[in-house]
């Protein structure tokens, strides 16, 4: 995917720019930690990026070919969003596990879903079970099953172990990884994941992008960013967020 100087205004003033010029190629093997203070437009540029939120000018393309020219249903078969707070459709857990398939006339896969499932801590539940009685967490980790049952390429993921434990976490970390690198065809997908977790950034990510400014100010491997960040701004944020964590110890 390739984005190109993407500008988009702050949703209470026409007038004023919530980030602008953003610039970004995501290549395949690709696993992105997007991190920034709250509020500085990340779970907006990924609902950009999977085309659920317009934007003011630049462009972004897939496979080479503009959003314009894609159905928006299409890209969203390739470049899937995972949201922070799941929506789940009103029904039982098989019924959502099946429910992008159905969209996207696609067979539903019952191994692989079971396989998604167990692997997230879920393979327990009772899928007659309505989606709506699940924990926060437990939704969390269904939408998580749902999209990857799409089998996209792209996968754009917002804080998705915030309501998790520990154990669950890793578990969701592990799949991920997997997913992103243990497949026959290693070349083929990618992710972008918000997390406000410096820990896991290192985990699960090979590069960072860092969100400050009304941009993407650095975009920078991993091991790099974190022992010298090309920014006094990013310097404060690893800062703050390790000082953070010390004391909720
Ligand atoms: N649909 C919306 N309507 C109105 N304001 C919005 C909407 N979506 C986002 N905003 C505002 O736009 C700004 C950027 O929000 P966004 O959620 O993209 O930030 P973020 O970097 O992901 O923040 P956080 O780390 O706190 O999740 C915030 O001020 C937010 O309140």
């Amino acid at each position: 995917m390739h984005i190109n100087n993407l500008t988009k205004s702050k949703f209470d003033d026409p007038n004023a720019l919530l980030f602008r010029g953003v610039t970004a190629k995501l290549q395949p093997a690709d696993r992105i930690a997007l991190i920034g203070g709250s509020g500085t437009g990340k779970s907006t540029l990924l609902r950009i990026l999977s085309l659920l939120e317009s934007f003011e000018e630049g462009t972004i393309a897939l496979e080479d070919r503009s959003s314009t020219e894609w159905k928006p249903h299409s890209w969203r078969r390739k470049v899937s969003y995972v949201a922070q707070k799941p929506i789940m459709r009103s029904g039982t857990v098989g019924f959502n596990l099946r429910t992008v398939s159905q969209l996207h006339n696609l067979p539903f896969d019952e191994e692989l879903a079971r396989k998604y499932m167990a692997a997230v801590g879920l393979g327990q539940t009772d899928w007659n079970k309505q989606a709506g009685d699940l924990s926060g967490g437990e939704q969390q980790r269904l939408a998580l099953v749902r999209s990857l049952l799409l089998q996209p390429d792209i996968l754009l993921l917002d804080e998705i172990t915030s309501s998790l434990d520990p154990g669950s976490k890793q578990a969701v970390e592990s799949l991920l990884l997997e997913w992103v690198t243990g497949q026959s065809d290693p070349s083929a997908r990618a992710y972008v994941w918000i997390t406000h977790d410096l820990e896991q950034a290192r985990i699960i990510s090979n590069q960072i992008w860092f969100m400050a400014d009304g941009g993407l100010l650095e975009q920078a491997e991993t091991g790099a960013f974190f022992a010298k960040p090309a920014t006094e701004q990013a310097r404060r944020f690893i800062q703050g967020l390790k000082e953070g964590a010390k004391s909720d110890e």
